[in-house]
């Protein structure tokens, strides 16, 4: 379905981003994990057109979408939930949401609004208020709605756990899990490699702007470079 081939692209020095390859088959979950200052949000906004590639194609279901402005990939059907949520504070929760459906018909805009808040009961309870003033997690959910106010068929996710507590971080990822299971397809970037390796079916380590490691999720949370790298301590000594 996204088929990223040969991708390079930087901030105007040298590449940050080098030949990266990946692909997301329909109805999965692939995750990219790395360390701090691997690439990975370098990668996301160069797919979802907010960075220019300097090399390389992307594709969405055949049509190539690389180097496109970003409001076409997002019209395309890829739609990107940004680090930092990127929430306008100020703003209440209902207008950070319609911002996601720009340019969409208004009975799409109602319809997908009312599934949103179907999905997301706290984002309707508090959609008068600033947005500014829901929790980091409450934020991060906003953040996914406006995503899919675009209507998406591919999710582009950079590290949704990022500065949320373990409780809250369980709760978003079962949160993509069932918008998996009701069809969305996802490209996860993340630090927590544990538990994006545990929601993911297959992954890909990404290390100085390079893919240096690709299989099934499951395999790769097992691998001891893995386990050495990004993973601290191994899960049989948790058992233990
Ligand atoms: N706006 C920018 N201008 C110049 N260099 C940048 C810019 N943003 C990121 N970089 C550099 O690109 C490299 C990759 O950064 P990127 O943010 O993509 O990494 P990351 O894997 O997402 O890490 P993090 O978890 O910290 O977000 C880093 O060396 C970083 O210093």
């Amino acid at each position: 379905m996204l088929e990223i081939a040969g991708l390079s692209s930087g901030y105007g020095g040298p590449a940050v981003l080098k030949d990266v390859s990946l692909h997301v088959g329909a109805g999965e979950i692939v995750t990219v994990v790395g360390a701090n200052g691997a690439g990975k949000t370098t990668l996301l906004n160069a797919v979802a057109g907010l960075l220019r590639p300097s090399g390389g194609t992307v594709r969405l279901d055949g049509a190539a979408i690389g180097g496109r402005p970003a409001e076409r990939i997002v019209r395309a059907g890829l739609s990107l939930v940004p680090e930092g949520r990127q929430v306008v504070a100020p703003l209440s929760v209902e207008e950070n949401l319609l911002v996601g459906a720009y340019g969409r018909k208004r009975g799409d805009v109602k319809e997908t609004l009312a599934a949103v808040y179907n999905r997301f009961p706290r984002l309707k309870e508090r959609r008068r208020q600033p947005a500014g003033l829901l929790s980091g997690g409450e934020q991060q959910m906003l953040a996914i709605g406006r995503a899919l106010m675009a209507g998406p068929r591919v999710l582009l996710l950079d590290e949704p756990s990022m500065g949320l507590a373990p409780l809250i971080v369980s709760e978003i990822f079962t949160l993509l899990r069932e918008l998996n299971q009701q069809g969305l397809t996802m490209l996860l970037v993340e630090q927590n490699a544990r538990k994006a390796l545990a929601l993911a079916k297959r992954g890909y380590v990404l290390d100085g702007g390079r893919i240096v490691l690709e299989g099934p999720a499951e395999e790769l949370a097992k691998s001891p470079a893995i386990v050495d790298a990004y993973l601290g301590v191994a899960p049989t000594e948790f058992a233990a």
